[in-house]
This record gives structure tokens, sequence and C-alpha cells, in this order.
């Protein structure tokens, strides 16, 4: 008999079918309050579950006594209960590397749209406003050879800063826990505090994980000691930045303006002041959200919960310390 899995993200129609090569699959459309009885009774013959979206948390794992591995269609991985996972010896797959380049190009995007007003510019077109010559007012600022400043040079990081010193000949500085050599020799990066990548970045692009440790990361002190012309680009997540912080630095000149991908709650809510702000990008966290990459990635999750199961990981694994166990 195939070993059962749970399935919460709808796949492709051939990845679909390779997951079914190797498994029995009961299919979720996500985790929510009105299947979570369903899921949960699903699990407690599981031996693999796979998706995207939603707590994986010990509540859930206590419904799922046969669960041998886990695999996210996502890089990130902090609605997963981590520690929970290892102790049960369950590894948790993730899929780095694949998306890489396409996040790196959505903050690229972000940077040259709040930079150059693309947004707000174009829905004054829309709008009809455009009747004659335009004039300062509709004017943005440059991007090239502005310095940006990168917190979390991990892959992301590295692909923006490929980006930034290639393409627009920018300064680069950057902020880790760990020195990256390889950024500085590539791309002239520089390793600085945090208070000085603040002070000194006309771009201040967060591309953290969400931690105990880079919760806020970026709050009304951090925004007090970034230039006023400066803008934040927030791609990591959105708990990173505290965002009644920034909605009020935005409002008061504190800094220039924000393009963002991720936040505190997501979908943003209708009524978020965000909304209202000309000086604010927001995206609806597609840093990702290409059909090829979102392929590649569901392909990489269903080949990482092919090895998980089958003993045979190589890679993508968070806690590889529970392999060979
Ligand atoms: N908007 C979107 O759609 C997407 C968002 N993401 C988010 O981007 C994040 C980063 O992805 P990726 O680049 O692949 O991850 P990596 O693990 O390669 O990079 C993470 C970087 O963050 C740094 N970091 C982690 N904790 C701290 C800390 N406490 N203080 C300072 N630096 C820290 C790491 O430092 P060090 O190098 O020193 O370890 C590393 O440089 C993901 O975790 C996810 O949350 C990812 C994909 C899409
Ligand atoms: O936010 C997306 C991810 O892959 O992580």
């Amino acid at each position: 008999m195939k070993p059962s899995i749970v399935l919460y993200k709808k796949l492709p129609a051939d990845l679909h079918q390779r997951l079914e090569e190797h498994f029995s699959i009961v299919e979720f459309d996500g985790i929510n309050e009105g299947n979570r009885a369903k899921v949960f009774d699903a699990l407690q013959q599981a031996e693999g579950l796979i998706g995207s979206g939603g707590a994986v948390n010990k509540e859930l794992l206590d419904h799922a006594p046969r669960l041998r591995g886990v695999s996210t269609i996502s890089v990130g991985y902090d609605n997963f209960d981590v520690d929970e996972l290892t102790r049960r010896e369950i590894p948790l797959m993730h899929t780095p590397t694949v998306l890489t380049d396409t996040v790196a190009d959505t903050v690229m995007a972000l940077v040259l749209s709040t930079a150059r007003r693309v947004v707000n510019v174009a829905e004054r077109v829309k709008a009809g406003e455009w009747t004659s010559n335009i004039g300062a007012d509709w004017f943005g600022v440059d991007v090239h050879h502005k310095t940006i400043g990168i917190i979390g040079m991990g892959r992301i990081g590295m692909a923006l800063a490929q980006r930034a010193h290639f393409g627009f000949d920018m300064p680069v500085l950057y902020n880790a826990r760990s020195q990256h050599k390889a950024a500085e020799e590539r791309f002239g990066a520089k390793k600085c505090e945090l208070d000085e990548l603040l002070a000194k970045s006309d771009f201040v692009c967060v591309l953290l994980p969400l931690t105990d440790q880079t919760f806020h990361t970026i709050g009304k002190e951090q925004l007090a000691k970034m230039k006023s012309s400066a803008i934040l680009i927030s791609a990591g997540r959105g708990p990173v930045i505290d965002e009644k912080a920034l909605i009020a630095a935005l409002k008061d000149g504190t800094i220039h303006a924000a393009g963002m991908d991720v936040f505190e709650t997501e979908p943003l809510p209708k009524d978020s002041p965000l909304l209202c702000l000309p000086n604010v990008v927001a995206l609806p966290h597609i840093g990702s959200a290409t059909h090829e990459t979102r392929y590649g990635m569901a392909a990489c999750a269903v080949d990482n919960l092919i090895a998980a199961l089958t003993g045979d990981v190589k890679e993508n694994c968070v806690n590889p310390q529970v392999l060979n166990k």
C-alpha cells in the first residue's frame, strides 16, 4: 500500500501525478477554520504533509502521529514549529535557490517603482491628468549610483546586490550576522552595523527571515536613523518591520517612501493606512510569483517530500540533524 499524504495546495497536473505515483493523496484547499477538523482527521494516517501557508504547530502535529516528512512550497518557514518537528524527528523540507532570482527581481522592481513613482504616475495618466508637458510634480529620484543597504545578505540579498552593482552601479552596504566574502569580492559590498547602514543608505532593503531575533528589527528608532530622502523596501516577512512606526514615518516625512511585498497581516486589511499613502507601493506578497518560479518551487517541494519519505534527503532540509537517526 502506498503511504498516505496530506496535500493542502493545488499542484500542476504533472506534479500531482508524480506525487500519486508514490503516495495516496488526501487533498485540501489550504488549512483553515472551515476544514481544520477534516484535515486533522486525514492527518491521523498521513506519513507526509505538503503545501504552503497556515501554521504547522504542536496542535496540528498532535493529530499526525505517523508523520515522517513535511515539505513546504516556500523558502521561508516561520509558520512551522521547527523545534517541535525536530523533537519528533520529522524533517522539514523547503525550496531555497529556485526562487532567489525571481524574488530579487521583485525587490528591484520595488526599488524602481518607488523611486520613479511608477504606480502613482501611471494612475495619474489613467485618471486623465496628463494634459500638458509634465512638470516637477511628476518627477521621481534616480536609482543608479545611489547607495543600497541590504539587511539580510543571504541568497536573495546576494542576488539583489548583483543586480544593484552590475545593473545600476550602486555602492552596496550590508548587515548580516556573518561576513559574506563573496559579496565583498564580487560586488564591493561593505559589511556594517545596522545604524551605519541606516544612516548611509538611499535604499534600505530588508530581506530577513522572521525569527524571534528579527521581529521588529526596523521600528521608530531605526526609521529615525534613516535619511529623510531614503526609501525602505520590505520583502522578507511583514513582522520584521513595525508597521505602525513605518506608517508614522511615511506620514511625517521621516523617510521618503516605502515599497512593500510583505505585511504584518496578510492579506493587507482594506482599512490599512498604507493603502492611502501616495508614497507607498504595496504588492500582494508576489516575490516569487511568476509561472516559471512557482512551478519550480512546487516541483522542488514534491521532490523534497519524496526524498524525505524514501530516506534519500541530500539538500533543502531545514533541520538536517533529524536525518539518519
Ligand atoms: N516576498 C517574498 O515573496 C519572499 C520572501 N522571502 C523571505 O526572504 C527570506 C530570506 O530568504 P533567503 O535569502 O533565501 O534566506 P537566507 O537564509 O539565504 O538569508 C537570510 C539572511 O538573513 C540573515 N539573518 C538571519 N537572522 C539574522 C539576524 N538575527 N540578524 C541579522 N541577520 C540575520 C542571515 O545572516 P547570516 O548570513 O549571517 O546567517 C542571511 O544573510 C526568507 O526567509 C523569507 O522570509 C523569501 C522568498 C520570497
Ligand atoms: O515568501 C515566500 C517564501 O517562499 O518564503
